[in-house]
């Protein structure tokens, strides 16, 4: 199968790349780029010199409906809302990576990316990609919007505990932590090493534009409206999510209960692996893999569930994540060319 991918110097780009370049059923027969069109791919990346030589090339939309099957948007917030409408029309599959279509509330989307959401039509068509969750609906999508990272970490950690009807849909408070590539390639001020380096802060409280997308998802899944509160955090390492969520039980329960409902619920899942009693996944345990690990611990005192759920914002968080939903959709297998052990140390 072809594929073209858009936004093709991000990260997001590149770590699709990594994975697809060893996937059995696909080419990557185009890489699109607005600022490096003309150059090959492996000047703007050295370290994939000989490897992926491939010319970028300027978006034209109508020649790349003819010529793929399948296109990644792993551009900016606002940017595939004015393509993919057009590309879905002709029956291309595509798969977002940015937010623009995981919002089903219009108010919501201009609130929180500041600009007219894609129109309804298109929204309705697209099917929120958290792989784990969705499957069904992913295997006959035309249009994935691909998860947020926060909010594959935080969801694949609640939602087993809020399904079973077992914590208060209330006051849940979410604290997360991300490494420096979850704001992308492009320089900013406060990502400079000197700003960066043996720092930790946090930033968007209340207006990041993972929270309605977070809402959303628990309220679908509780047939309730939840809020919820959510603190992101930027800390100086490279790859990485760690989300810390804090949720009310309704009733006293075990760790080790819960460690087995968690199991149940994720039992065919590969790529989330539910940590034994007393073990807290770290960043590093799921560095460079599609893993979600998930540790758990209910804190009999005082009646709260304390869940740690770790991704690599690249990966589970992003690419790894659309590559998944890819197989599902093309009905491969869920795991094809991302099946990579973590790197580690
Ligand atoms: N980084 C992460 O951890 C995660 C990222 N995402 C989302 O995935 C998307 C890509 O993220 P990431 O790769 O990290 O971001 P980057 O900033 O690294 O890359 C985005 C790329 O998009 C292209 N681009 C920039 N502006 C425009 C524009 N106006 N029109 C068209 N293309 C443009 C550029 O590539 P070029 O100049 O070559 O076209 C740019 O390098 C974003 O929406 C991001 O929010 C989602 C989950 C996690
Ligand atoms: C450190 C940093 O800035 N992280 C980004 C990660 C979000 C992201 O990339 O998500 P979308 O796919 O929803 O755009 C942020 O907090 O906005």
């Amino acid at each position: 199968m072809n594929v073209a991918i858009i936004g093709g110097t991000g990260y997001g780009a590149v770590e699709l790349l990594r994975f697809l370049y060893n996937h059995p059923h696909v080419t990557v027969s185009k890489i699109i780029s607005h600022s490096n069109s003309g150059t090959p791919f492996s000047e703007v990346y050295p370290h994939l010199v000989n490897l992926i030589d491939t010319e970028m090339e300027s978006l034209d939309i109508s020649t790349l409906a003819e010529e793929v099957d399948l296109v990644f948007f792993a551009t900016p917030s606002n940017v595939s809302k004015n393509y993919i409408p057009e590309l879905i029309d002709k029956g291309i599959k595509c798969i977002d990576l940015s937010g623009d279509f995981r919002l089903k509330d219009g108010e919501q989307y201009r609130n929180y990316y500041g600009e007219k959401m894609a129109p309804e039509k298109y929204i309705e068509k697209a099917v929120y990609g958290l792989s784990e969750v969705n499957k069904k609906a992913i295997e006959n999508a035309l249009l994935i919007a691909n998860p947020g990272c926060y909010p594959t970490a935080t969801t694949l950690g609640l939602i087993p505990v809020l399904s079973h009807n077992l914590a208060d849909y209330q006051n849940i408070v979410i604290d997360a932590k991300t490494g420096t590539t979850g704001a992308g390639r492009s320089l900013s001020q406060g990502f400079h090493f000197s700003e960066m380096q043996e720092n930790f802060k946090a930033y968007k409280l209340g207006i990041h534009k993972h929270i309605p997308e977070i809402e959303q998802v628990l309220s679908d899944t509780a047939n309730e409206d939840i809020q919820v509160t959510f603190t992101p955090h930027v800390v100086p390492m490279t790859r990485g999510i760690m989300s810390t969520i804090y949720v009310n039980l309704k009733e006293r329960q075990s760790t080790k209960q819960l460690l087995d409902l968690y199991k149940e619920f994720y039992k065919d899942k590969p790529f989330v692996r539910v940590r034994e009693e007393g073990i807290i996944p770290q960043t590093k345990e799921v560095y460079g893999s599609n893993f979600c690990d998930i540790g758990l611990y209910a804190d009999e005192r005082t009646g709260k569930l304390i869940i740690v759920s770790v991704i690599d914002n690249l990966v589970k968080g992003a690419s790894g994540q659309a590559i998944q939903n890819m197989n599902i959709m093309n009905g491969w297998d869920e795991a094809t060319g991302i099946n990579q052990l973590p790197i580690y140390p």
